[in-house]
C-alpha cells in the first residue's frame, strides 16, 4: 500500500503496472485488508453476474450513509433492504431518463448557465468552468429529486458543493487513510470529525426535503423523484409485497441522497472531460456543432435526437471510455465463499473491478486503445453502434451495476447539445490547461487538472 501513496503517479499508472505483472486476478493489500483486483472482462462478467459478489463491505465512510438508523443503495450490503431499495430507485431513475420534463429542465439549466457565464465572465475572457458545470448538473438532479434549483450564491448550494466536492479536495488521500486506519482517524481527528459532521448535515438536509413530500402527495401527479419513491412504497404496501417493510421513510430519503452522492459528481466530472476534450481537439468541436446544426438546428433537443446524433453519442461514449471517472468502480464483497476464475475467494473478501484498465486494454480496443477516437463507436455507415463492445464497462457490470446509467447518458446528451446550441455564435477555446491526463493529485478518480476556457465570438 505504501508504494501507491509514495508514488508521484496517479494510482492508475501503479495499478496498470501491477496488472501487467500479476495478471487478470491479483490481491492488493490496503493496510491489513486484502482486495482482490479483477482486470479481465470475461472473468469480471462471470463473477459479478452472481449474487456471490453483490455485497458491500462495512466501511468507515459507508457507515455514515448506511447504518442501523437508515440504509441507502450504494453502501448497503447484499440483502432484502438493498434489493427493495435498488428496485424502486432503479425504476424511478429509468422513468426520469426518458421523461420529457428532463429535456425541458436540462435545456433551461444550460441556457441559464451560459447566460450567467456571459454576464459574469464576459466574451473572450478566460475562466475556470468547473463551478458552473457543477451547478448545472446539481440543479438538474435537485429539480428532478425534489423540485428545487439553486444559484451560485445559495447557502445550500455552497453547503452541498463543499461537503461533496471541495472538502474532498481539501482532504485529498486522507480519505483513504481514514478508511483503513482508525489510528490515523484519531491522529487526524479534527479533519475526520469535520468530515462526519458535513455528511451528517447533508443527510439531514435531504431527509428534511423528503419528509414534507408526504403532506401534499397526490397519486394523480408525480412531481419529482421523491414522489416516485413514495408512489413505489404505497404500491408495495397496497399489494402486500415482500419489499414493503424495507421501504421505510428514512431508507427512501437515503435513496434520494444517493442521487446526489452517486449521480452529481460522476456526471458533472464526465462533462468536465467532455468540455476539455472538445476544446483540446477543436476539429471535433466543429464536427459536433455541424451534426447538431444539421440534425436539430435551433429547436430544443429531445430524447429521440439521440438516434440522429451519432457523432455526439460516440463522443460521449468515448469520453466515458477513456476518462472513466470511476476507474476502480466501487468495491464489492464476497457474501459467501466462492470462486473467481481458478481462485477460491473467502467470504467477506473485498473485490475491485479495475474498469479503467479493461476500458483501454489493447486486447479489446486495438493498439490505439489509449487514444481518444470517437469514431470507434460508429459503424461503417457512420451510425452509433447499438451493441456496445463487451469491454465497454464505464458503469461496471453485474448485479451492482450503476442504476443511473440511462439517466446519466440522457443528461450528458441533453446538456452537451444545449451547451453547443447556446454557444453557437462562439468558438469554445482552451486558454490554459494541464493536458488531458488525469490529475495525479486525485488518486482514486479520473479528474481533469484545472483548465480555463473562453468564449470567442466568431
Ligand atoms: C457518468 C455518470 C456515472 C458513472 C460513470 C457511474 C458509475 C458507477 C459505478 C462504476 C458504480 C459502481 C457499480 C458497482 O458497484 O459495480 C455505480 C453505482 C451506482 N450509481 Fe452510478 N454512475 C454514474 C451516474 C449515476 C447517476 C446519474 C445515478 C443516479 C441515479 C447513479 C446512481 C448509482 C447508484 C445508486 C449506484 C449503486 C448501485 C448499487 O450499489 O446497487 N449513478 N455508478
Amino acid at each position: 500500500m505504501c508504494s501507491v501513496f509514495k508514488s508521484p503517479h496517479h494510482w492508475d499508472v501503479v495499478f496498470r503496472e501491477l496488472g501487467k505483472k500479476y495478471g487478470p486476478v491479483f490481491t492488493f493489500w490496503f493496510a491489513n485488508t486484502p482486495h482482490i483486483v479483477v482486470t479481465d472482462i470475461d472473468t469480471a462478467r462471470e463473477a459479478f453476474r452472481r449474487n456471490d459478489f453483490a455485497g458491500r463491505s462495512e466501511s468507515y465512510f459507508g457507515s455514515q450513509l448506511s447504518n442501523d438508523e437508515f440504509q441507502d443503495v450504494v453502501f448497503t450490503d447484499y440483502g432484502h433492504t438493498w434489493e427493495a431499495l435498488r428496485r424502486v430507485a432503479h425504476s424511478a431513475a429509468q422513468k426520469y431518463s426518458t421523461n420529457d420534463k428532463l429535456a425541458y429542465l436540462a435545456n433551461d439549466c444550460v441556457k441559464q448557465t451560459v447566460k450567467t457565464i456571459l454576464e459574469k465572465e464576459g466574451e473572450g475572457q478566460a475562466f475556470v468552468p468547473r463551478d458552473y458545470i457543477y451547478l448545472m448538473f446539481l440543479n438538474i438532479l435537485s429539480i428532478s429529486a425534489f423540485g428545487q434549483s439553486y444559484d451560485m450564491e445559495d447557502k445550500e448550494f455552497k453547503q452541498i458543493k463543499y461537503a461533496l466536492k471541495d472538502f474532498g479536495k481539501e482532504a485529498g488521500s486522507r480519505f483513504l487513510l481514514w478508511e483503513f486506519s482508525p489510528l490515523f482517524r484519531l491522529i487526524d481527528r479534527k479533519m475526520s470529525q469535520k468530515q462526519r459532521r458535513l455528511m451528517r448535515e447533508l443527510v439531514e438536509m435531504i431527509r428534511n426535503k423528503f419528509k414534507p413530500h408526504y403532506d401534499d402527495y397526490s397519486d394523480a401527479i408525480e412531481r419529482d423523484f421523491c414522489d416516485a419513491l413514495i408512489s413505489a412504497k404505497n404500491e408495495a404496501l397496497r399489494e402486500g409485497k415482500e419489499s414493503a417493510p424495507y421501504l421505510t421513510d428514512d431508507n427512501l430519503a437515503m435513496a434520494v441522497f444517493d442521487l446526489f452522492f452517486a449521480g452529481t459528481d460522476t456526471s458533472q466530472q464526465t462533462f468536465q472531460w467532455i468540455l476539455l476534450l472538445m476544446t483540446y481537439y477543436p476539429e471535433m468541436q466543429r464536427k459536433l456543432r455541424q451534426e447538431i446544426e444539421t440534425q436539430i438546428g435551433d429547436r430544443m433537443p429531445t430524447h429521440e435526437d439521440r438516434n440522429r446524433c451519432h457523432y455526439v453519442m460516440a463522443f460521449i461514449a468515448e469520453t466515458l471510455r477513456i476518462r472513466n471517472v470511476t476507474p476502480f468502480g466501487v468495491p464489492h464483497k464476497a457474501v459467501v465463499q466462492s470462486t473467481i476464475g481458478n481462485y477460491t475467494i473467502p467470504e467477506n473478501t473485498a473485490i475491485l473491478l479495475y474498469q479503467s484498465l479493461i476500458l483501454r486494454d489493447e486486447k479489446h480496443w486495438t493498439e490505439n486503445g489509449g487514444e481518444f477516437v470517437p469514431e470507434r463507436f460508429l459503424d461503417s455507415e457512420g451510425k452509433y453502434m447499438t451493441t456496445r463492445p463487451k469491454a465497454y464497462i464505464p458503469f461496471s457490470v453485474g448485479r451492482r451495476q450503476c442504476l443511473g446509467e440511462k439517466l446519466a447518458i440522457a443528461d450528458l446528451f441533453l446538456v452537451l447539445v444545449a451547451f453547443l446550441q447556446s454557444t453557437q455564435d462562439y468558438d469554445i477555446v482552451l486558454d490554459s490547461n494541464g493536458g488531458i491526463d488525469p490529475d495525479p493529485n486525485i488518486v482514486d478518480q479520473f479528474s481533469p487538472s484545472e483548465y480555463k476556457i473562453l468564449l470567442k465570438k466568431i
